[in-house]
């Protein structure tokens, strides 16, 4: 039967949750607070959520509640669903959403990523080792020359991806075509002299009315990617853009405004939903997310619940590929082996044009990282001079 089942994790005292079930159970589908005549209970029945699970030892005066909603109360698309499960209960005090599954005949009307992992690395050309992202910095205000240059040096020092930074909205002094038309040109460039292809992410940015038409001529003028601050817009955006034919881009979602709703301890969404299943079930080939251990972190458990539910199998939809970011350097990249292994993009702004040497000496002291650690090589005994640079300047595992 067609349902979902959402999981909430709310605080209270053993023997208070069945009567709290029940309670969601009714006020989100047929009930309210006042009792309706029998007649039309028994007619609204099938329309009444289900209590699926009650567990009073979810934790120190926290329980876990799941409740099931008939597929007939909602359109299968997320803004009804997400209303629907968690729409009025979200404004009632502390109940997080912790969890929520679909049903198979729900899932398969969701795109999930054009590419996954494995199309990306097809069109990165790399298989064996995590990707390597740079992002631009420090351009806001800055022209079109500007960013050509350092989009040159990021290229040059051997990183796979490039991706605007996420505050770089279309503007007079570097336009949205403009980036990507500048872009396509400097990485042929870079690619004829290195034979190594980069790709850039471009910011699709602009008013929701106009993504679809921005993001298709950006495909014309050769765009690689699309770098997309999902939670400005909705996840429904992000699954339309995907859904589109003549956009068929590579997606990268950005966590920008994601705390807003999931960073809460008991309110909001948890970070595994909202940086993780919904992503990849809407159709994101990327998912940025701040690692555990950078400059904006998250626990490590829950940047590893993210993880998996973007990799997991079985799964009705290709992965995404996880990217652990934010304040990372290369003296890090052991840590995010250990935890993501080679299935991940190490993804940094300062690591690389913060190096000594410049942008360049970032991304070659990124590759001598990911290099040594594929080898068991420890950092210290790399013999790389961007890498040693890079570790005298950032203490490994420290903070940059
Ligand atoms: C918070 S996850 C996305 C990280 C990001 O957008 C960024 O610009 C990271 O820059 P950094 O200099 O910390 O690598
Ligand atoms: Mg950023």
């Amino acid at each position: 039967m067609s349902e979902v089942i959402a999981t909430y994790r709310l605080p209270g005292a053993k023997g208070s949750f069945e009567k709290k079930a029940e309670g969601i159970a009714l006020g989100l589908t047929v009930g309210s607070w006042t009792d309706l005549p029998q007649l039309e209970q028994e007619q609204l029945l099938k329309f009444k959520g289900r209590v699926a699970s009650i567990n009073e030892e979810a934790g120190e005066g926290v329980g876990e509640i799941s409740i099931a909603y008939p597929g007939r109360n909602y359109s299968n698309d997320l803004p009804a669903i997400l209303t629907t499960v968690f729409g009025k209960l979200s404004l009632d005090g502390q109940v997080k959403l912790i969890n929520l599954e679909f049903s198979d005949d729900l899932n398969r009307h969701y795109p999930g990523p054009r590419y996954g992992i494995e199309g990306i690395r097809e069109l990165a050309g790399v298989k064996d080792r995590p990707l390597l992202m740079s992002i631009f910095k420090g351009v806001i205000g800055r022209d079109l020359a500007y960013m050509e240059d350092q989009l040159r040096a990021q290229a040059r020092g051997g990183v796979d991806l490039v991706k605007d930074d996420e505050i770089l909205f279309d503007n007079p002094l570097t336009p949205f075509y403009e980036r990507v038309k500048n872009g396509r040109r400097i990485l042929d460039e870079v690619q004829q002299e290195t034979g190594k292809r980069t790709l850039y992410a471009v910011n699709l940015t602009g008013r929701t009315s106009e993504l679809r038409e921005k993001a298709r001529r950006a495909r014309e003028l050769g765009a690689d990617a699309l770098l997309f601050n999902v939670f400005s817009y909705s996840l429904d955006v992000l699954q339309e853009l995907r859904e589109d034919e003549n956009i068929g881009l590579p997606l990268m979602a950005h966590p920008a405004f994601a705390g807003a709703v999931a960073q809460a301890p008991h309110h909001g969404v948890a970070y595994s939903l909202w940086l993780g299943k919904f992503l990849r079930m809407t159709g994101a080939d990327f998912s940025l997310f701040p690692s555990p251990y950078g400059s904006v972190a998250l626990e490590k458990d829950q940047v590893l619940a993210i993880s998996r539910e973007l990799t997991d199998e079985p799964s009705p939809f290709k992965k995404t590929f996880p990217v652990p970011s934010a304040g990372i350097h290369p003296g890090l990249v052991p840590h995010l082996m250990e935890d993501f292994g080679e299935g991940c993009v190490i993804n940094a702004g300062g690591g690389v044009h913060g190096h000594p040497g410049g942008a360049e000496s970032g991304g070659l002291a990124f590759r001598q990282a990911i290099e040594a650690v594929k080898a068991g090589i420890p950092l210290e005994e790399v013999q790389g001079e961007e890498l040693r640079v890079a570790l005298s300047l950032w203490s490994k595992g420290g903070k940059g």
